[in-house]
């Protein structure tokens, strides 16, 4: 075997993406440029970056929703071209059908599978106990809380074994005591799934307490600032001098770039 077959392959590779928008009647915008960026197996990532910058368009064309208008984006060295079950999106509100109660929301994706119907149902009853909602199968979405919301959209992505698992803000609408639960949460199936996780965030404490690295992007047209490995061990108590010392630099880092973002928004 040579030493490059011992290597560890990126889960997901972006080779100098470009996105442009051409909305109907109105003027190009150019969300990302030049992007780069390795995601390990198993890696814990978050992106940082100012209003607008592209954060939520990149994880969307990792997802297969949405074409690049230049580069590429590669799982486990395969080009991304469409949607696939390997790669689970979950977004702020969690997005399940109302109308679904939430054993069936979560056992959705394995019916489109082709999945027989005793073992997606089976599957969905454990994913819900594995995210603390056994008792909520027959459940609607509408009677439950956000945070509980919010775990059964983990459950659903999870039932299909995803390798790499965005998220896009998740628990943005959450109040800080749900959140931070959530966060602890989202370690746990994290460390268990062994999947590589892309999470989306405006919030630096949030960054600080869930990454492996941070990817600070510059104001839009989006590209990698800066990448910032979080070398804290876990739980990140916010009392630790190092705590702080990250969450300065990240308030700067960000500062420069709101500043521009506003200061190209003024230029329109
Ligand atoms: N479907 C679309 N059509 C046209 N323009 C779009 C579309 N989606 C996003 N954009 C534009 O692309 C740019 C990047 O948007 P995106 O939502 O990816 O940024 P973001 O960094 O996730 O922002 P935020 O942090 O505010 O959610 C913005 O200027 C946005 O208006």
């Amino acid at each position: 075997m040579s030493a490059a077959d011992d290597q560890i392959h990126p889960a997901v590779s972006i080779r100098d993406v470009a996105k442009t928008w051409t909305p109907e009647g109105r003027p190009p915008v150019h969300a990302l440029r030049n992007l780069s960026l390795d995601v390990m197996p198993g890696e814990f990532v978050v992106l940082l970056g100012p209003s607008g910058c592209g954060k939520s368009t990149l994880l969307y064309m990792i997802a297969g929703l949405e074409g690049a208008s230049g580069g590429s984006i590669e799982q486990d060295g395969i080009p991304v071209t469409q949607p696939s079950a390997e790669r689970g999106l979950i977004f702020q509100d969690a997005s399940l059908f109302p109308w679904l109660t939430i054993a069936d929301n979560v056992a959705f994706g394995l019916s489109v599978r082709g999945v027989p119907v005793t073992e997606r149902r089976a599957v969905a009853a454990d994913m819900l106990r594995s995210v603390g909602l056994g008792d909520m199968l027959d459940k609607k979405p509408d009677e439950l809380s956000g945070g509980m919301r919010q775990r059964a959209a983990c459950a659903r992505a999870l039932a299909m074994r995803p390798k790499v698992l965005m998220m896009d803000e998740p628990f943005a609408a959450l109040d800080v005591q749900t959140r931070s639960k959530m966060q602890d949460f989202l370690l746990q199936i994290w460390r268990d799934s062994g999947a590589s996780v892309i999470l989306v965030t405006h919030s630096i404490d949030e960054a600080i307490s869930l990454a492996d690295r941070v990817v600070v992007f510059t104001a839009r047209p989006g590209r990698v600032k800066t990448i910032v490995p979080i070398d804290l061990p876990r739980p990140r108590p916010s009392r630790d001098p190092r705590y702080h010392e990250y969450r300065d630099l990240f308030t700067e880092l960000l500062a420069d770039e709101v500043d521009r973002a506003f200061a190209e928004q003024e230029a329109v």
